[in-house]
């Protein structure tokens, strides 16, 4: 029988969701730290982890590389992974999608200068207040261009506020509220489907645990 594959975000998400894949009776079978093996065997038979960069898992579990994906809530709006079915939000790696701007400077009418990670995200946010954007597409750091001049705000993620404070920014407006999510690929989940269910039911669980205060 095929072992049911699930894809992780590495990183932030990685470290959360291991402790809530323990209680769900999923671990590692070797030290994920330390191994530089890409596809890890756990100690739940027939099922197996890949880890990768978290904007790559909606790749790979839509193109059937992983039966299932454990990302960020951000992750899957600016992929626009409407083709993945998201049965559980995990309840970690919780934070905020905001646009944030430098503190008590007014933003200039017009024409916006708008530098993200999420075109797509913050395009749509902006249209829907019927205001035009010129998008700066940055990969990390999105709190130095306004403070260099590149843009008049940024749409970044915020969790304590600590990074915007540190760099005289403040959040303008709420754009998601985002967590980590299971998303599945819809053939997988047709396919495997008994199986399938049942770990996003242990999973499920486990996150329901946890929101109880019963987990890490
Ligand atoms: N400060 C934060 N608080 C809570 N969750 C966060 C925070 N920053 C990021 N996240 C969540 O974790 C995900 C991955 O973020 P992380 O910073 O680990 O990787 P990254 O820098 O985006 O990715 P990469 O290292 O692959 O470029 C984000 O997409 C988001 O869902
Ligand atoms: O509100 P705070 O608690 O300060 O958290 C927000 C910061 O966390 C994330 O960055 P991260 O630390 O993951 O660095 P990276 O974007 O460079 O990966 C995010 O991109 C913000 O910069």
């Amino acid at each position: 029988m095929q072992a049911l594959t699930i894809a992780l975000a590495k990183g932030r998400i990685l470290r959360e969701a291991l402790p809530l894949l323990a209680a769900a009776g999923i671990e590692p079978a070797e030290d994920l730290a330390r191994s530089r093996r890409l596809i890890v065997e756990t100690t739940r038979p027939g099922v197996r982890l890949v880890v990768v960069r978290a904007a790559d898992v909606p790749a790979y579990v839509e193109h059937g590389g992983a039966h299932l994906g454990v990302t960020g809530a951000d992750v899957l709006m600016e992929h626009g992974a409407e083709t993945l079915y998201e049965p559980v939000d995990l309840g970690i790696a919780r934070c905020r999608l905001m646009v944030a701007a430098p503190a008590g400077r007014l933003l200039p009418p017009g024409r916006l200068r708008v530098a993200t990670k999420y075109p797509r995200i913050a395009r749509r946010h902006f249209a829907a207040e019927g205001r035009h954007v010129d998008l700066i597409k940055l990969y990390g750091s999105m709190e130095l261009a306004p403070l260099v001049g590149m843009a008049d705000c940024i749409v970044d993620l915020v969790e304590t506020g600590r990074t915007l404070a540190a760099n005289g920014l403040e959040p303008r407006a709420l754009v998601a509220e985002i967590s980590a999510r299971l998303v599945v690929n819809r053939a997988a989940h047709k396919l495997h489907h008994p199986r399938v269910e049942a770990l996003v039911a242990r999973i499920a669980q486990a996150a329901a645990g946890r929101a109880r205060g019963e987990t890490a």
